[in-house]
């Protein structure tokens, strides 16, 4: 057991080839205990083969990785144990039933949550005899986070764990979520959704070309906080917009200026930029970089 102040999960220049295609390129990533780390970006930045490679399904080129304070390329199974594991695809079961499955899952566990309550929990009750087969795409999402989740993991890995969910299920879902964060698990979870990762993590990296862009508290990645706030307002129908370090002063002018009898000024929004305004700034930054670089391998393609 890991005993020390060392993190959950600890990478350094993390490095993973495909052929002559750059997966992970030197990718460092830090997770404390009873943290909730988000990673995001685009399509083939390398999340899956980062979460993969902590799992112990994917060995690493090269770096150092400790997950629960061991190597997983070396994890046996009492290490395993500690870990919940939601993957983006997983193996066929539609034979069994959702109560047979997560009971035999549970079976591999030492000390596995109880099978019916996590049913419950991630709101497949009424589904709960019938075959998976029979699932929709969002109830075997559900499904899969219940797997994940029965052997009351320590780490618990969650690879787009709402794709396919409608709106009721994501809420139920981060409420399930933060209800596992209060019980003291440790959570990495990779999205896609910036609404998730806003309500759900600590902390939120930005991955793109293998690499770290960025790394910090929702509220305040990017410098997100630092960046000046744009206050819009309309007079006789003519919208107006001014960039500003001190909205509040300016609201306040305005309202003495422009305002109505009452004080309001008509049309008035203060905005900020939002998680995926950041969000889209780093990645098509990163995205210009790559253009032009010109390493024989961007240019081969
Ligand atoms: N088994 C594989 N063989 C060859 N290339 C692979 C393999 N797995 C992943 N890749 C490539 O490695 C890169 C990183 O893929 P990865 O699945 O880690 O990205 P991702 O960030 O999880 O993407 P997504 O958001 O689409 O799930 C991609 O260019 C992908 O095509």
């Amino acid at each position: 057991m890991a005993t020390t102040n060392a993190p959950a999960v600890l990478v350094e220049g993390l490095h993973k080839r495909y052929g002559d295609k750059r997966a992970v390129d030197g990718l460092d990533l830090r997770v404390e205990h009873g943290e909730i780390v988000a990673v995001l970006g685009p399509n083939g930045a390398g999340k899956t083969t980062t979460v993969e490679t902590l799992e112990g399904f994917r060995r690493a080129d090269a770096g150092h990785v400790r997950v629960l304070g061991e190597d997983p390329a070396r994890g046996d199974r009492a290490w395993r144990a500690r870990l919940g594991v939601v993957l983006q695809d997983n193996q066929d079961l539609a034979e069994v039933t959702v109560a047979e499955i997560v009971r035999h899952v549970a079976g591999f566990y030492p000390a596995p949550r109880d099978p019916e309550t996590v049913i419950e929990e991630v709101g497949l009750r009424e589904k709960r005899s019938a075959r998976v087969r029979a699932l929709s795409g969002g109830q075997r999402r559900r499904l899969d986070v219940a797997l994940g989740i029965v052997g009351d993991p320590e780490l618990l890995f969650l690879d787009e764990p709402t794709t396919g969910f409608d709106p009721q299920a994501r809420h139920a879902f981060w409420d399930l979520v933060e209800g596992l964060r209060d019980e003291g698990t440790t959570i990495l979870l990779t999205t896609h959704y910036l609404e998730e990762a806003e309500r759900l993590a600590d902390r939120v990296v930005v991955v793109a070309h293998g690499r770290v862009l960025a790394d910090g508290a929702p509220a305040d990645l990017g410098g997100r906080q630092a960046r000046r706030a744009r206050v819009r307002w309309t007079v006789d129908g003519v919208g107006h917009e001014e960039a500003t370090d001190t909205p509040t002063a300016l609201v306040a002018r305005l309202a003495a200026q422009v305002g109505h009898p009452d004080g309001e000024v008509p049309g008035l929004q203060v905005l900020r930029p939002t998680l995926e305004d950041v969000y889209l700034g780093l990645i098509g930054e990163a995205a210009a970089d790559v253009a032009t670089d010109d390493t024989p391998e961007e240019t081969a393609r």
